[in-house]
């Protein structure tokens, strides 16, 4: 056992003629939160989506709270214990703000979708439980007053926040997001950030990929830097805002 909750080591993985990643690992204590960045291109997506089961990587260990996991599909990942959302947004926007959350939980019942769709008594309890449990974490992430709306209707800050409603609604020990700032205006950032300190205080350990460096500056504990597919760095951000090699890569002009 490492004393890590995630402990990722010698990922690769090609595409075609392309080695996209090249020897990556990460290994993030629980209550962290766990930065990814790098320019355009770097590969942060392609790891995020080989460690949650979306891509098969060409090598690589994975290890959640010391036990081995495979990410050998997103279903597995869920289980094992790690939720994610997408740079793109993907909710059912049709469906209102807590079904979304109560689909989210429904991983995790024993009734499972097929018992809430028959609704026969135990699930029908269970279905109860959910929404409950839904409309507390709605409330959480500061949009219970918006749970009967339609997805589609909510704002775009509104919408970043129901989608990390839904995963966590998984009970996940690992909380994964891809860009959840990304085309968020800056009072929106703000409260994204204040978001992801309280869900940090509620003891859970977040991953996050995110463009705005000066955001995860002043929010992860450790952060990687991703350059072509290699780590360039890996520390504490006062030593990567430091570190001449992730400077070159930002500065260089070679990505823009
Ligand atoms: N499915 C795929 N097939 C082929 N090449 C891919 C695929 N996914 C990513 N790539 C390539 O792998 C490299 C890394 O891309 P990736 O999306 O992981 O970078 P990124 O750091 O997330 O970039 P961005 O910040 O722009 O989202 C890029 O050169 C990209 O074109």
């Amino acid at each position: 056992m490492s004393g890590y909750l995630l402990n990722i080591a010698g990922v690769n993985k090609r595409f075609g003629g392309l080695q996209a990643l090249t020897d990556v690992g990460i290994r993030i204590e629980k209550g962290q939160i766990y930065g990814l960045i790098g320019p355009n291109g770097a590969g942060k997506t392609t790891f995020f989506n080989v460690i949650t089961g979306l891509y098969q990587p060409d090598s690589g260990t994975f290890e959640l709270a010391g036990k081995p996991y495979s990410p050998s599909a997103p279903h597995e990942v869920a289980k094992a214990g790690i939720a994610r959302t997408f740079q793109n947004i993907r909710l059912f926007g049709e469906m209102s703000a807590l079904e979304n959350v109560m689909v989210g939980r429904h991983v995790r019942t024993r009734q499972g979708v097929f018992g809430a769709i028959f609704r026969h008594g135990a699930a029908r309890r269970e279905e109860e439980e959910i929404r409950a449990r839904a409309q507390e974490l709605l409330d959480f992430v500061g949009i219970g007053q918006f749970a009967g709306r339609t997805a589609k209707y909510l704002s775009y800050g509104d919408q970043r926040r129901l989608e990390i409603a839904r995963a966590l609604a998984t009970d996940p020990q690992l909380l994964a997001l891809d860009e959840p700032a990304a085309g968020m205006n800056a009072t929106e950032k703000l409260g994204l950030r204040e978001l992801l300190v309280k869900i940090k205080n509620e003891g859970k350990t977040v991953l996050l990929i995110e463009h705005d460096v000066k955001l995860m500056m002043g929010l992860c504990d450790r952060i990687t830097v991703l350059e072509y597919g290699k780590q360039i760095a890996e520390g504490l951000p006062a030593e990567i805002q430091k570190n001449e090699a992730v400077i070159k890569a930002y500065l260089g002009g070679a990505h823009q």
